[in-house]
């Protein structure tokens, strides 16, 4: 006899932040208490969320529940959509980009009352080369910075460890060159990129600051001077909570574009993804969201 109750699959990162597997038995705990079967699979490896969710897609489920890192979350997306099974999130990773964005409580217990009442929401997908993603991709510099992140140094000292891994890349070398063209044919060189489809980066930091989830749009900033000390100016302006200007950037939305570079490096929502060159573009509604009631994003 199938069991009357409502089931949740859970994907979990233990090693999310550092440590999650307490707050992964509080969260299934949690949901529990409110009358779910929960169907829990922990991930191993790499890989392994993207597996689980794209398994999800078949089953009998209210709610897709995952609970981790952007980066865990990242490969969610990408073995469900595009899907009407709704994904929720419990964020339990370092930086946490998308529960700032999008208004989900840190708050384990608020988190999993969300997770259950809030409204699914269509967002667009940002599309990079064959990967989905739904926060940024950068291009470049920073995904250099991902690249070198020393894991060790991140358990231990959280967002730090991407500080220091910037100054590191930054000594080692100059931005690289890359080309930048639009589907009209315009094209400009560059030495960095962030493809934005929503706004913050990095924590509560922004680049790309009139992005949106809901809107199928991605918003670019591209880093158009070559050099060191032009980065470096941008870099502070982003800590200082300044917005970039030309000319040290160029900043525009667009659907689609190519970029093109000689061993450049590709990030997507915090995890490396392989190098240039690569096509990004955007589809709308291809992702159920659960966001806070009536709110969306928060201001
Ligand atoms: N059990 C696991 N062991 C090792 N790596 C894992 C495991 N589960 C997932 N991963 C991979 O580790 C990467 C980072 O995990 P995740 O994003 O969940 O947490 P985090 O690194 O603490 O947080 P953040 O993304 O905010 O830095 C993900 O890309 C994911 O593919």
């Amino acid at each position: 006899m199938t069991d009357p109750r409502k089931t949740l699959k859970l994907i979990a990162n233990p090693v999310a932040g550092g440590d999650a597997r307490l707050r992964i038995e509080e969260a299934r705990k949690f949901f529990e208490e409110a009358g779910y079967v929960v169907d829990l699979t922990l991930t191993e490896k790499r890989g392994d969320a993207r597996l689980a969710a794209a398994a999800a897609r078949t089953g009998d489920f209210e709610r897709l529940v995952v609970a981790g890192g952007d980066g865990t979350l990242n490969e969610a997306i990408n073995g469900l959509a595009p899907s009407t099974l709704p994904l929720a999130f419990l964020p339990l990773g370092t930086t946490n980009v998308l529960a700032l964005e999008a208004g989900i409580p840190k708050g384990l217990a608020d988190a999993c009352r969300l997770a259950l009442a809030g409204t699914p929401t269509p967002v667009a997908l940002g599309r990079a080369g064959e990967a989905r993603f739904l926060l940024m991709a950068g291009i470049g510099f920073d995904a250099e910075v991902v690249a070198r992140v020393s894991t060790t140094l991140k358990r231990r000292v959280g967002k730090l460890a991407y500080a220091v891994s910037a100054l590191l890349t930054l000594l080692r070398h100059p931005p690289a060159p890359m080309e930048l063209c639009l589907d009209d044919g315009r094209c400009r060189t560059g030495y960095g990129a962030i493809i934005g489809n929503g706004r913050l980066y990095g924590g509560r930091f922004s680049i790309t600051r009139d992005a949106s989830l809901q809107e199928p749009s991605l918003d670019v900033c591209l880093f158009c001077r070559p050099g060191r000390l032009p980065l470096l100016r941008s870099a502070l302006r982003v800590g200082l909570g300044r917005p970039l200007r030309a000319p040290d950037v160029a900043l525009f939305k667009t659907t689609a574009l190519t970029l093109r570079g000689e061993g450049v490096a590709v990030q997507i929502d915090g995890d490396s993804h392989g190098g240039l060159p690569m096509n990004f573009s955007v589809t709308a509604g291809e992702l159920l969201l659960v966001l806070p009631p009536a709110s969306g994003e928060v201001a």
